[in-house]
């Protein structure tokens, strides 16, 4: 076990970890924050929810002086919701030694922003809104002295890359630069090593390049019976909370209608909806007053919402990369959790892709038949019930109890309420809009065509190995402006 002390931090920095319960490092923290320290560049990979935004965030923070007053570290990530999430976990990790970050996103106020810039030693911005503050002069970044690209693969595909290059154009030639990302394509890597100096490039061995505490599920189902078979298994886990995705904002609509129209407590998020709507839907989810968040690949990459226990691919994704990046949104920071991947007779080739990149099979589950459905939503009412007894004094109820036992048979009364804690579903029919199947030659086709222990709020220990469940749920997530670009994923 390796502690922060250990690695020479500074007061200020070890009190914030303490307030935030962080006990240990990860494994890409104890091999990155050094480097860091030292000023080297970085190419940091290591899999999901395994705390890469601290191995990126305590270097800089640890050399952000106070006595300058300017912006000194950047953070480029490719969404709104995860530069904003990114920002407060900096804020937190440099509440104790006073430092300032301030994300800075598409879709909201540009003058509110350019006067806030003025106070901050840091900023976390999309790429498009920081162009944009670039080329009006309203952002000074003489003083910055290290740069980040979270989800660095992701922010130089060739959609980003220009963009990416104006921005590191727009900083000091003397500058640290560090990439993290859960995945790395070679020709990305290659692309990366010219914007920076040397880099020294950390890959965290793990067999597998996803978790281990994901349990990865397929289920093989032709187009028409997703829907169906979706909202049974969503009866069987009665997740605590889930993430759906699917492949257009299209599809992201009709699935949240669908499950809204059938009883679920469910609502979609795309780079279509306005900024106030994508913050408020993550923002119910987060707090769990939505159960299940319908996304596209918007909500795939680095966000970090703890109660996430499934995540269901609706379409399998188009890229080996994102599918990691998607089911990563589950089993963070050592908390187990399950994905489940769609899978039509014709994209069978596209799951042994999925497998060959991660190396690590995919169990197949079996499609439910409704009475299994049924069974299992009983199978939860079951659970509740055994729980309710368990966990609470029941004295209250027992003069209830004993005259509604006098005047019915035990068995009727324990069914009547078993029925009542079923939530039995609307049989309203769903019907979604076809789609084309995803082909490993069409993936192809299209990356040629694109070439163009843990936190806690209260001081409580975590560490990466606690299975406990805590309900403290933090999010992040992303932004803009549409490109043609890599499935047209919404961006600023
Ligand atoms: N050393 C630590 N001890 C306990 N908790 C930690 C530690 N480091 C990070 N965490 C927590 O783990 C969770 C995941 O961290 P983070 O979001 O940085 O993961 P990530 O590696 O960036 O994942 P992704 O690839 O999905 O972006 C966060 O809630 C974070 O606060
Ligand atoms: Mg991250």
């Amino acid at each position: 076990m390796t502690t922060f002390q250990s690695l020479g931090l500074s007061k200020p920095i070890l009190k914030s970890l303490d307030v935030m319960g962080f006990e240990e490092t990860t494994p890409i923290q104890e091999q990155t924050i050094p480097l860091g320290l030292e000023g080297k560049d970085v190419i940091g990979q290591a899999q999901t929810g395994t705390g890469k935004t601290a191995a990126f965030g305590i270097p800089m923070l640890e050399k952000i002086n106070k006595q300058v007053k300017a912006v000194q570290g950047l953070v480029i990530a490719p969404t709104r919701e995860l530069a904003i999430q990114v920002a407060e976990e900096l804020n937190r990790l440099g509440k104790g030694k006073g430092i300032r970050v301030l994300p800075i996103y598409g879709g909201s106020n540009m003058e509110r922003q350019i006067r806030a810039l003025k106070n901050n030693d840091i900023v976390v911005a999309t790429p498009g809104r920081l162009l944009d503050h670039i080329r009006r002069k309203t952002i000074k970044l003489q003083d910055v002295h290290t740069a980040v690209l979270d989800e660095a693969d992701e922010m130089l595909n060739m959609g980003f890359i220009e963009d990416i290059r104006d921005i590191l154009k727009a900083l000091p030639e003397e500058r640290q630069t560090l990439l993290f990302s859960a995945t790395m394509p070679k020709e990305i890597r290659d692309i990366a090593t010219t914007l920076m100096n040397n880099p020294e490039e950390v890959k965290v061995k793990a067999k597998e390049m996803t978790v281990e505490n994901i349990e990865q599920f397929f289920v093989e189902i032709p187009e028409k019976h997703k829907f169906d078979t979706l909202t049974r298994l969503l009866d069987i886990h009665d997740p605590a909370l889930a993430i759906i995705f699917g492949r257009t904002k299209r599809r992201v609509d009709e699935v949240a209608d669908g499950l809204q129209a059938r009883g679920f407590s469910a609502e979609g998020i795309h780079g279509d909806l306005t900024q106030g709507k994508r913050m408020s839907t993550l923002n119910k989810f987060k707090r769990g007053r939505i159960e299940i968040l319908v996304a596209t690949d918007v909500a795939a990459r680095g966000l970090d919402i703890s109660d996430v226990s499934h995540v269901y691919n609706f379409d399998i994704p188009q890229d080996p990369e994102s599918y990691v990046h998607r089911i990563g949104r589950t089993g963070r920071a050592g908390r187990k959790g399950k994905s489940i991947s769609f899978v039509t007779p014709r994209e069978k080739d596209q799951l042994h892709l999925i497998e060959k990149l991660t190396k690590k099979k995919v169990e197949r589950l079996k499609v439910p038949s409704s009475e299994e459905a049924a069974r299992g939503q009983q199978k939860v009412a079951v659970e509740k019930l055994a729980e309710t007894i368990t966990n609470n004094d029941l004295n209250n109820y027992k003069q209830a109890a004993n005259e509604l036992l006098e005047q019915y048979e035990s068995t009727d009364l324990v069914a009547a309420a078993l029925k009542m804690m079923t939530k039995e579903r609307s049989e309203v029919p769903v019907r979604l809009s076809s789609v084309q199947p995803i082909s490993v030659k069409n993936a192809q086709r299209d990356k040629s065509k694109k070439k163009g222990g843990y936190r806690k709020g209260g001081g409580g220990k975590r560490n990466f190995n606690n299975k406990n469940k805590s309900r403290n749920r933090n999010f992040s997530g992303k932004g803009g402006s549409k490109r043609g670009n890599y499935q047209n994923k919404g961006r600023s």
